[in-house]
């Protein structure tokens, strides 16, 4: 067993860094191991939150390595954001699974789209890992293909990217070779020129080779003086038995502290303000609950099917790829008591609580569905099992719909309901309340026999064209009595006119920070598969056949008997949307 990577708590610098404001002064604090942060020491975080850079669940204080390192504790423990005066620190970043797809098409353009913002401290290298066989120069040149500028800040851009480009490096090696990560060490060490040193370590990879690379990152290329994070990629393993062992592998190596388990979802801005509006808004808490809110929908759906990614998808679906995590992380952020603060801990215990109260998945509380090709005029569309890398006759789910419920006092009774398909008419992730009717309502006349039209609906609208709007009941102007149903809307791109970061950006921004709020911790991950393991057996256990649905449509109809079972009309089906 080793201990390498365990110093990721060691540096407890903390500085205040503002957006926007790149030359506000830099407010260091070192705490000494074992101490406690205490909360005035403010981090902005990518979201401009005030927050503390580490959690109070520091896994190393008090150990002994932590105590054999406290020599090197000092203000140069934080790295400064560009633009603020160097401390000489260095971060460096390892994407391991650089060939890779999510590489390509999220990570280095996040990492990019941080320098040009300024988000990155002066002294920084990203280093891609992979097996492929590639010199720095093609590295750099299969990084820009992807690489894109801020519509509204073009200026530079050119420029920017060469800058970039030239901090950018690949080292190729095999995924368990500890050679090869002793390699990649001394690469690291020649760039950091003897500085000290924090690391990240991206793993874009496969999950079977999670632990080999945790090994091997960690006995030889764990930073020596600085800390050592590493951000793991989903799947967590495939239910609560293989994610639980994942997990006690990892913490060989790692404390839980230096994991940071992504879930893109939450880095969303949508999903991020879901707690502002609540929490910051006198007018929703109050309604937070089953007094007032019918039913919670949750609903995901992709307009493609899973071309290229096949072979991973079988072995996953849809219950595991976006349930069991994206949907299931959002439903508890929704959910949650109000936490304590900010902190990611305080957070993170409310979430779990959510999670650990949660009625265990019955078969009968789910309906699943396979896409199946079809024509449309000249076009045809392919199902599921035509993907060669798809075996044969596989049931794996590309939809379902499920029916959640809380087991506490807040939403006793109150259906969470949760759809997610691909291969669907259309693109969209977005967060329904529907709320109660008006007790005695004065103008239920004027709705007609429908009530439920009369019903107040929340709408957060996660992507694509983010938006929150809010369905009330109005007049018609005029003389007369006409009712009408009307959105107040708050449209993004018409408040907002300025892109919205993707979420990758957010959290490795918050990584680089240690800011672990946007991060599963193991207890939740526990929980969220302990919910959905004796599900997922029954479903594989008794060979369920999924509904097939045609390509492009709306998905089985035994979505629609699901939420009529539990009184619920599925919200995204209302033509006034
Ligand atoms: N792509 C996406 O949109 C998303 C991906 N993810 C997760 O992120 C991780 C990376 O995804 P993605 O980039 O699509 O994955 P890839 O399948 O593209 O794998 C990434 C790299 O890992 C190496 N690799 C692939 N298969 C193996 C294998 N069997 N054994 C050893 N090395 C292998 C390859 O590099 P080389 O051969 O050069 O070593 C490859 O370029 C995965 O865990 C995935 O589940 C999560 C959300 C979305
Ligand atoms: O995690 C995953 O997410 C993507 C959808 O992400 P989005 O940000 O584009 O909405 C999904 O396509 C993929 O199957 C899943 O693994």
């Amino acid at each position: 067993m080793s201990y390498a990577l365990k110093n990721d708590a060691q540096f407890h610098g903390k500085f205040n860094a503002v957006k926007g404001s790149k030359n506000s002064s830099l407010l260091f604090s070192c705490i000494c191991l074992g101490s406690r942060v205490s909360n005035h020491f403010q981090l902005r975080s990518s979201n401009g939150h005030p927050l503390n850079v580490v959690s109070s669940h520091d896994g190393l204080a008090g150990s002994s390595l932590a105590k054999e390192d406290t020599k090197h504790q000092s203000v140069e423990g934080s790295f400064p954001l560009a633009g603020s005066e160097s401390t000489g620190s260095n971060l460096s970043i390892t994407v391991v699974g650089a060939s890779g797809d999510l590489a390509k098409k999220k990570i280095f353009p996040a990492l990019f789209a941080l320098y040009y913002e300024d988000w990155l401290p002066e002294n920084f290298v990203v280093f891609g890992y992979a097996r492929t066989k590639m010199t720095d120069e093609e590295l750099r040149n299969m990084i820009s293909r992807t690489l894109t500028c801020r519509i509204d800040k073009k200026e530079n851009c050119e420029d920017k990217m060469d800058q970039f480009l030239k901090r950018c490096f690949y080292h190729s090696g095999l995924y368990n070779s500890e050679d090869h990560f002793s390699d990649l060490d001394c690469k690291l060490r020649e760039k950091e020129d003897g500085k000290l040193s924090n690391r990240l370590f991206y793993l874009s990879i496969p999950p079977n080779i999670f632990v080999d690379v945790v090994r091997c990152a960690s006995l030889k290329a764990s930073s020596k003086n600085g800390w050592t994070r590493v951000i793991v990629e989903k799947p967590f393993g495939r239910d609560f038995e293989s994610s639980s062992n994942l997990t006690r592998c990892l913490k060989q190596y790692l404390t839980e502290d230096q994991i940071f388990r992504i879930d893109h979802y939450l880095g969303k801005e949508l999903v991020e303000n879901l707690s502002v509006l609540r929490f910051s808004n006198l007018v929703f808490e109050p309604l937070w609950s089953r007094d007032y809110i019918r039913n919670v929908q949750l609903i995901f759906s992709e307009d493609f099917g899973t071309e290229g990614r096949g072979g991973y998808f079988d072995n996953y679906g849809i219950i595991r790829d976006i349930m069991q995590n994206h949907l299931l992380q959002i439903l508890a952020l929704f959910a949650m008591e109000t936490p304590v603060s900010l902190d990611a801990e305080d957070i993170r215990n409310e979430k779990v609580k959510v999670l650990r109260s949660m009625r265990p998945l019955q078969l009968e509380d789910v309906v699943i569905g396979q896409y199946k090709g079809h024509s449309k005029g000249s076009k045809s569309y392919p199902a599921y099992t035509d993907d060669p890398t798809v075996p044969n006759g596989s049931l794996t789910p590309t939809f379902a719909a499920a029916a959640l419920f809380i087991n506490n006092a807040r939403w006793d009774g109150v259906p969470f309901l949760m759809k997610a398909g691909k291969a669907l008419h259309t693109k969209g992730a977005e967060i329904r309340v529907q709320f109660r009717h008006v007790p005695g309502n004065l103008y239920k006349r004027n709705f007609g026999t429908d009530l439920d039209k009369a019903t107040n609906e929340l709408v957060l609208r996660v992507q694509p064209d983010e938006a929150i709007y809010l369905k009330i009941n109005n007049k018609v102007p005029g003389l007369g009595m006409r009712l009408d149903r009307s959105d107040l809307n708050l449209l993004y791109r018409a408040r907002y006119p300025r892109e919205i970061p993707d979420a990758y950006e957010r959290l490795l921004l918050d990584s680089i920070e240690g800011e672990r709020r946007l991060f599963i911790r193991s207890d939740e991950l526990d929980a969220a598969w302990a919910l959905f393991t004796p599900l997922l057996k029954e479903i594989e256990n008794k060979k369920i056949a999924p509904e097939l649905y045609p390509y492009g449509s709306r998905g089985p109809v035994g979505a629609h008997y699901l939420a009529a079972k539990h009184n619920v009309r599925w919200g995204d089906l209302n033509t006034d949307d």
